[in-house]
């Protein structure tokens, strides 16, 4: 088995010294994409924020290509290869696109591979980036991601605010991540978008796992879905497959 690129372990995250992300561990490995699911509120962003060293540690260990990163400071977890596109699509605005480019640009990081998996960023890439559309400006985002090398990207709620077709295609690109050999780490709201490209997914209630599995076992399974996102009778043995631990917490 592949050796992951990103392992938790036991982690606790806090918001405002309130513990919102409990004993979570999970596992991305490198080229694939793991999915993170759950319901508004569940604590997905906390999750990242704690990954990315902007929320407080509780407890637990996170360890990068083996090598722990849960005491560096956030700059230092980019450095290691830690990618992080928050959900607020945030770019220089009065800067070109290929500033925002080159400001992000580390190590191996190339602006051509950016420019093939975007051709809409290399056509605008003297435009500022404040002057392009919200698809353009989350191209952008996964871009300036990409520019610094990562061996890991996460990556929240890109969807947001987006027209269906534009989701699709970056769903596509974040695929093609994947396929350079980057361990992906996708939350989405629209889940089946998630899964379809997904290998694992995680999903959290109130902050703690309550499934673990392959994405095939969630896949246009909404009852399941939305039983797990907001609890619910326990399922049937059946329906309980071996190889997903799944719990119902109330
Ligand atoms: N800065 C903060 N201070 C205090 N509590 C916070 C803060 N940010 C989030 N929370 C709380 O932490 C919990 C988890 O929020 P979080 O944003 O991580 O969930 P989420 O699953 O990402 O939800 P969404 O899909 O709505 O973004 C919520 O109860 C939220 O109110």
């Amino acid at each position: 088995m592949t050796a992951p690129a990103l392992a938790l372990a036991g982690v606790g995250v806090d918001r405002a010294e309130v513990q919102i992300i409990h004993d979570v561990s999970l596992d991305a490995a490198p080229g694939a994409v793991t999915v993170i699911l759950g319901a508004n509120g569940a604590g997905k962003t906390t999750l990242m924020d704690g990954i990315a060293g902007l929320a407080p540690l509780r407890s637990g260990t996170i360890r990068l290509d083996g090598k722990p990163i849960e005491k560096l400071a956030p700059y230092k977890r980019a450095w290691a290869g830690l990618g992080y596109v928050e959900q607020a699509r945030t770019t220089f605005r009065t800067l070109t696109v290929e500033q925002n480019l080159l400001v992000s640009q580390s190590g191996d990081g190339d602006l051509g591979t950016v420019y093939r998996l975007f051709p809409e960023l290399e056509k605008r890439r003297g435009l500022q980036a404040g002057h392009l559309s919200g698809g353009e400006q989350q191209m952008l985002v996964l871009g300036r991601a990409l520019v610094s090398a990562p061996k890991v990207v996460l990556i929240d709620e890109m969807s947001l605010g987006l027209a269906p077709l534009v989701v699709r295609r970056l769903m596509g690109t974040v695929g093609e991540l994947a396929g350079m050999g980057i361990a992906v780490v996708l939350i989405e709201q629209f889940a089946n978008l998630a899964l379809d490209i997904g290998t694992h997914a995680h999903v959290l209630r109130k902050g703690r796992v309550v499934f673990s599995g392959p994405c095939e076992e969630l896949r246009g399974d909404e009852q399941r879905l939305h039983r797990l996102y907001f609890g619910g009778p326990p399922l049937s043995a059946a329906k309980t497959d071996a190889g997903a631990a799944e719990s119902e917490l109330e």
